[in-house]
């Protein structure tokens, strides 16, 4: 029986332990390339990405002067006259937006013709009579729209193709883009339920005693856990993630039943069995397309999902888009959750066999500095740390010879391991309202659609798109965008930066987006990424951490090694060593478990530094106080732009620090700021 107990009482407490989120997923699952959205998108936003081409007021020579022998010379402040009428008449609006060009296109077209015939030399022959029989009333003024409008057309060549634009950003039937899913008949089986009531347990069944399956998770520790389940089993399994592929049957030679990550669903094979987990993760804003994908485009003639049973309305809503039924099997929880009455009260009073979760790692770090003043040793589990970190501090807490009795972890313990909690002591750090898995809302929810090109152009599909949104939204695409900025200067062809700029990354992890960008230049200047120069750019050979920043880093440098994994399925001729890079992964992740086990220590040291900065601060007391601090703490502008940019890493800035320290007695302010 799980038995919740509370220090603070809340009625959010229970989402809890239906840990099926995305909140804690580990920086290295794909968070790919979503758009959201708005459903009153303003056009006139897509028409600011487009930039006026430059013409130059250069007519042909054969023009030069013929107008003006024809009818006349015009005085530049007449054609302002006619010129400023022109822009002004109502009529000219109305066959502006007639042809494509919203108020924004208008007024940019418009300055520019302006330049172009008060910058010519001598009007072309057309445009300078007209506007000579314009002065003479021999014209309306609207006559010189059709010059107008070749000058617009002109600027912007994308209006004439507007038409092909919104035809290819047709996005009201997603379930038109699977013709072999469409071209059979699938039977879709909903396993509804809450956590722990054997939702996937049952999928799995069926697809460990199909001819063929696909079991697509949320997870790579999910996704792995099956593939050794069913080769244990005895049924030849593969793993297929984002940076790797295991075969059961020896190299090159597939197995008839594949675990995947999500993102990883083939939709061209042809299975008996699909087993889709965690359905209702479509509509997370950043991974929810590939749910989407995976449910319209699986070929198979049994579709299992699994999920919270507030997702079976729109699964059954999707499956009627695609001529298909759903049968939907509910499951009740297999043991009773029982929410205890008192309140936990106190660290003191949390029992052997409790779990502590926390709500950042921050809130880990001081949790178990308390449980370790207080004697109690406890495994910690986050979602940065990598699967074999986690795996063993998740043995050594469910050993029951181990002296570990307690675990502290965020919600990254809710999806893929199996934890033997008897009692679970869910705690909030700190006490401030944050809604988890708060239940899918009838009207919200949407199915979410992917749509990947590098920045300029996806901002422009998003603003013309067409998206059934009773249905479906675009996903979020900043950290697409993000990429897209950081390699906006590497020369990289359209498809390779396309792709890079779908990598799996952390963008909050400076660290990661410089090797990032190291990674896309040595890749435009046809350089391999050697074994080599990967050691050199990170630090190797590893050592154990001794402050909590050398373990966030080690953490880095394992998302590092992730994103070479990644891009080396994509592009193996240039990331060649996959093989040595796992087993690099295989020592850090060794090492980040020894620095997890003495995590208090370090909290510890990292304290103790802190402190040692603070009485430092008095040594600046001749520098500007807010620079000094701001270095000191690796704070503030420049701090962060040196991070952002990847120059700086956090232990380059502890090295800085330190050698700071040394100096800064001798240093004067003036010396300091002209640094
Ligand atoms: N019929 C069964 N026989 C034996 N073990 C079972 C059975 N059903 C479920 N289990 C076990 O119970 C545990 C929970 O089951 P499962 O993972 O399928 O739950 P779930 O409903 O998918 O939960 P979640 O929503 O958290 O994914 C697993 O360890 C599973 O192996
Ligand atoms: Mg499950």
């Amino acid at each position: 029986m799980h038995r919740f107990r509370r220090i603070f009482r809340s009625a959010s407490r229970l989402q809890l332990a239906s840990a099926s989120g995305v909140e804690f997923y580990s920086p290295s699952y794909c968070r790919i390339l979503l758009l959201r959205r708005e459903k009153s998108s303003d056009p006139s936003k897509v028409s600011n990405l487009f930039t006026p081409l430059l013409i130059k007021a250069e007519p042909e020579e054969s023009d030069m002067g013929v107008g003006k022998e024809l009818t006349g010379n015009i005085s530049k402040s007449e054609l302002i006259k006619v010129l400023n009428k022109f822009y002004t008449r109502p009529e000219v609006k109305q066959m502006c937006t007639e042809n494509g060009l919203d108020s924004y296109l208008q007024h940019q077209a418009y300055i520019s013709f302006r330049r172009y015939c008060l910058e010519c030399e001598s009007l072309p022959v057309d445009i300078h009579i007209v506007v000579s029989d314009i002065l003479k009333g021999a014209a309306h003024i609207t006559d010189m729209f059709p010059y107008f409008l070749k000058h617009a057309r002109q600027i912007f060549p994308h209006l004439d193709c507007m038409d092909d634009l919104k035809r290819i950003s047709d996005l009201t039937s997603p379930p038109s883009w699977y013709p072999s899913a469409r071209a059979i008949k699938r039977k879709i089986i909903f396993h509804a339920g809450p956590t722990n009531s054997g939702k996937t347990y049952r999928a799995l069944e069926r697809f460990l005693t199909a001819k063929s399956g696909v079991y697509c998770g949320p997870l790579k520790l999910l996704a792995a856990e099956v593939y050794k389940k069913a080769n244990e089993r005895g049924t030849p399994c593969d793993l297929v993630t984002g940076e790797e592929r295991k075969y059961s049957l020896g190299e090159g030679n597939p197995s008839p039943h594949v675990s995947c990550t999500v993102e990883m669903t083939a939709v061209n094979t042809p299975y008996e069995v699909a087993v889709i987990d965690e359905i209702q993760l479509l509509r997370d804003p950043g991974r929810g397309w590939a749910w989407t994908r995976a449910f319209l485009g699986v070929m198979a003639e049994e579709l299992h999902v699994c999920g919270e049973a507030a997702a079976i309305d729109l699964i059954s809503a999707l499956a009627l888009t695609c001529n298909e039924d759903v049968e939907v099997h509910t499951y009740k929880r297999l043991t009773d959750l029982k929410v205890e009455d008192e309140a936990v009260g106190n660290f003191e009073n949390v029992q052997a066999g409790d779990c502590i979760v926390c709500f950042s790692k921050n809130d880990i770090y001081s949790v178990s500095r308390t449980l370790e003043t207080n004697g109690r040793e406890a495994a910690v589990i986050y979602g940065g740390l990598p699967p074999g970190t986690k795996l063993a501090q998740a043995q050594k807490f469910n050993d029951p010879e181990s002296s570990c009795k307690l675990l502290i972890a965020t919600d990254a313990i809710g999806m893929g391991l199996n934890l033997k909690l008897p009692i679970i002591t869910a705690i909030k750090f700190p006490i401030k309202s944050r809604s988890f898995y708060t239940g899918l809302e009838k009207k919200r929810i949407r199915s979410s659609t992917v749509y990947r090109f590098p920045k300029h152009l996806q901002s422009i599909f998003e603003g013309i798109c067409t998206v059934d949104d009773s249905l479906y939204f675009m996903c979020n695409t900043d950290d697409f965008k993000f990429l897209a900025d950081m390699i906006q200067h590497v020369p990289l062809a359209l498809r390779a930066r396309y792709i890079f700029c779908c990598a799996p990354i952390n963008r909050k992890m400076p660290f990661v987006c410089s090797m990032f960008l190291k990674f896309a230049r040595q890749f435009s200047r046809n350089d391999p990424i050697t074994y080599s120069w990967l050691c050199r750019s990170i630090g190797y050979p590893f050592s154990v951490p001794h402050s909590l920043g050398d373990l966030i880093h080690l953490e880095c440098v394992f998302d590092v090694l992730d994103l070479y994994l990644w891009l080396g399925t994509r592009f193996p001729d240039f990331f060649p060593a996959v093989y040595q890079v796992r087993e690099l992964q295989e020592q850090l992740d060794n090492i980040i478990q020894q620095g997890v086990t003495m995590i208090t220590r370090l909290v510890l040291t990292s304290q103790q530094s802190n402190e040692e900065d603070v009485s430092d601060d008095e040594d600046f007391s001749q520098l500007p106080k807010k620079v000094a601090r701001n270095l000191l703490k690796g704070r503030g502008k420049l701090t962060d732009k040196l991070m952002a940019q990847g120059l700086l890493t956090p232990n380059m800035l502890n090295q800085l620090r330190k050698e700071w320290k040394q100096v800064s007695s001798t240093v004067q302010t003036n010396d300091f700021l002209q640094l």
